[in-house]
């Protein structure tokens, strides 16, 4: 029997909620196969715990009927905020900081930003929490010039909650859907979070990508890694590697590593972590993976993809068929590009050799795909 949810119908996220976690698993590996009529699609790798898996979590700051200032998630295709308080797959510590900085605010009398207005402070809080650690990371998110006490406010807040690592105060004053503002100050710690993966460090700054869900993301990075088979005659390439996380497990059995990232923000971390777990065989850069291709000069043995949402462009797809790496590892967490993208390979020449669903988001419809293809025939 599955845990209730009393927002569940309000938020729209978990739209999976109803049925039993195997249920889940099941309904994603049967998406996949449907998608793949062609391929086996391997069972859906699940998790032992599948609640609060959520490392990070974003609120929307607002005033409720009766004045009170409010953070949470929006309600599905609606800018009216609801409480993520009880959120069930929201990391619980992430959800206690997040009420304390209500709190907070509330006792500071902080308003919640209005972007027709254009007034008020408070417009988004943005929790990160380590896996390895229990640290967290809190970034505040202001529309106004500054945070009124931001001295005291801080203060407060890593008093209440000593886990904080770091607080960083990011200025949005545009009219938009992002989160985080292209500004940001540190007003407390580094500036970042440390975390580890698979016995390996990582520093996350605020605007860089870090997988939701660590326990499930270890699994996803092994089996890229191990589908891979990488060795130490191998060079590869991973492309859109965010912060370096990918390429770094892998450098330390390949003979090198190249990562390519359109942030410069992830770059500037990718390469800090190198140092931290002191690789010396992974260069990083910063650029449009689509366009990168044009940049090598010898053809990586092994190509590593984990592109957003979108996919890669069909123009990136054909010059690496045409390029030749022997092995191709694609992660997806949208499987619709995914199969598309390789679709491309296969008519080119490429075979496909296993399809691995990872469920990093378990009581919704979202799962990670990591494809292997391959050029030989064994
Ligand atoms: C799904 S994330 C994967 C990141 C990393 N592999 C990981 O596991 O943490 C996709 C990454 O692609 C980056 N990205 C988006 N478009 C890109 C592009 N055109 N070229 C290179 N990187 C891109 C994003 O900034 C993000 O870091």
């Amino acid at each position: 029997m599955n845990k209730e949810c009393p927002v569940q119908k309000i938020c729209g996220g978990c739209t999976r909620l109803h049925e039993s976690y195997e249920e889940q698993l099941k309904h994603k590996h049967e998406e996949l196969s449907r998608l793949y009529p062609k391929y086996h699609v391997e069972l859906t790798i699940g998790m032992k715990n599948p609640y609060h898996y959520r490392h990070k979590v974003y609120a929307a700051f607002g005033t409720d009927r009766n004045g009170r200032l409010v953070a949470g998630m929006y309600a599905e295709h609606t800018h009216r905020i609801v409480s993520s308080r009880s959120c069930l797959i929201q990391n619980e510590t992430a959800n206690l900081i997040l009420e304390g900085i209500i709190k907070i605010a509330e006792e500071m009398h902080l308003p919640a930003y209005e972007e027709d207005k254009e007034r008020g402070v408070l417009r988004h809080a943005y929790i990160r929490v380590a896996h390895a650690t229990g640290k967290a990371m809190a970034v505040i998110v202001i529309g106004s010039e500054e945070l009124p006490g931001a001295k005291k406010f801080v203060s407060l807040l890593t008093q209440r909650f000593p886990e904080i690592e770091t607080v960083v105060l990011n200025y949005n004053r545009k009219h938009t859907s992002m989160v985080l503002g292209e500004r940001s100050r540190v007003l407390y710690g580094p500036g970042y979070l440390s975390d580890e993966l698979l016995g390996m460090k990582f520093h996350i700054s605020p605007a860089s990508f870090y997988q939701v869900n660590p326990v499930q993301t270890e699994v996803l990075y092994q089996t890229a890694i191990d589908l891979a088979g990488i060795t130490r005659n191998d060079s590869v390439l991973d492309a859109c590697c965010g912060i370096g996380t990918i390429s770094l497990i892998a450098a330390k059995q390949a003979k090198e590593v190249i990562g390519v990232e359109i942030s410069p923000e992830a770059i500037r971390d990718a390469k800090h972590n190198a140092k931290l777990n002191h690789i010396t065989n992974a260069e990083f850069y910063c650029d449009d993976a689509n366009r990168f291709l044009d940049r090598l000069i010898d053809c990586p043995d092994v190509v590593i993809l984990d592109p957003p949402r979108s996919g890669m462009t069909q123009g990136f797809m054909q010059h690496l068929a045409e390029m030749k790496p022997d092995r191709v590892v694609y992660i997806s967490c949208f499987p619709k590009t995914q199969a598309r993208d390789i679709k491309n390979l296969t008519c080119r020449g490429y075979r496909v050799k296993k399809i691995v669903p990872v469920d990093l988001f378990p009581m919704t419809d979202h799962v990670e795909t990591v494809a292997l293809l391959t050029l030989s025939a064994t």
